[in-house]
């Protein structure tokens, strides 16, 4: 076996993504290795999408997500759409079916470009989301910080789109907030056992609304397809749109925007956006060494 394997700088929303090819073999993208990436401006990222030989009749791959911390993701949606553009690249296919811990994804890839990913049904149950305690409506659960009589941010809806996220409703700028200083309190607060997403949404109009997130395992990112999902899902759910919106993704380079759809005949969530490819390379998956192609300048670690 190669102690290399081909890698894809790419990003969805500004959302730094790695796609690496694992296809053919059974290791693994190591945290070690996640680590050392991230360590590195160019190599920086906020998920890496490992793509592996598929594991059940039907699916054309098996996915694995680690965040830049080394930690494991169950979703990622900016991430899936670059997985999709990568593969339809390689083998012209438009409509690709993946596994990942958190299920089935189904994808296609647009005549426009965009992409669209099946991220499956939204999960609403306390202990699957999971939360520390029962709470029998997670649309709107007990949680606020800041002072007692006047909080900064509270009452979040919380749900699971395979990952945990819990959605701060705010009525002014979403840039506005210090999200470095309350993300990791919130994401690390006792009341998210695996810890949680932390998006901040203002509802603008009917069919739109603002986001900001700082993800699980990767701080502040310029972009969130799940998160994006969740808000969605989360505004209808509690009256506050309908069920097909466009999320404008605030901090997002440049500003981009996600379709999503919660749809009525089946409960899935569409999401459609973007994927732009950048550069490619070669990576050791064992420690993280890179080296960039050479036809794209030689640089190597
Ligand atoms: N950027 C991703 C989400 C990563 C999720 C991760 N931060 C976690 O749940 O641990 C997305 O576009 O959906």
């Amino acid at each position: 076996m190669s102690t290399t394997v081909e890698f894809a700088k790419m990003n969805g929303l500004g959302n730094k993504i790695l796609v690496v090819d694992m296809r053919g073999r059974a290791d693994k993208v190591t945290s070690a290795a996640a680590v050392a990436l991230n360590a590195h401006p160019d190599t920086a990222f906020d998920q890496i999408m490992a793509i592996h030989d598929p594991r059940a009749q039907g699916t054309d791959a098996w996915i694995d997500i680690l965040n830049c911390d080394g930690s494991k993701a169950q979703a990622c949606g900016n991430g899936t759409r670059c997985v999709v553009q990568a593969l339809a690249a390689e083998t012209g296919k438009k409509v690709f079916t993946f596994q990942t811990v958190a299920g089935i994804l189904n994808a296609v890839e647009h005549d426009d470009g965009t992409i669209s990913v099946d991220m499956g049904k939204p999960v609403f149950d306390w202990d699957k989301i999971p939360l520390a305690e029962e709470f029998h409506d997670t649309s709107r659960i007990e949680l606020q910080i800041g002072p007692i009589d006047s909080p900064v941010l509270h009452s979040p809806s919380t749900m699971s789109m395979g990952n945990p996220h819990a959605v701060f409703w705010v009525d002014r700028d979403v840039m506005s907030f210090d999200l470095a200083r309350f993300g990791p309190l919130l994401e690390n607060h006792p009341m998210f056992p695996e810890r949680a997403n932390i998006t901040l949404a203002q509802v603008t109009s009917p069919v739109s609304i603002t986001t900001r997130t700082w993800e699980r395992g990767a701080g502040l990112t310029l972009a969130c397809g799940s998160a994006a999902c969740a808000t969605a899902v989360s505004a209808a759910r509690t009256g506050r749109t309908g069920r097909k919106v466009d999320i404008h993704v605030a901090s997002a380079k440049p500003p981009g925007v996600l379709s999503i759809e919660w749809r009525e005949r089946d409960d899935h969530v569409i999401m459609t956006g973007p994927a732009e490819w950048e550069w490619s390379g070669t990576v050791d998956p064992a420690t993280g060494s890179w080296s960039r192609d050479q036809a794209q300048g030689a640089e190597a670690r």
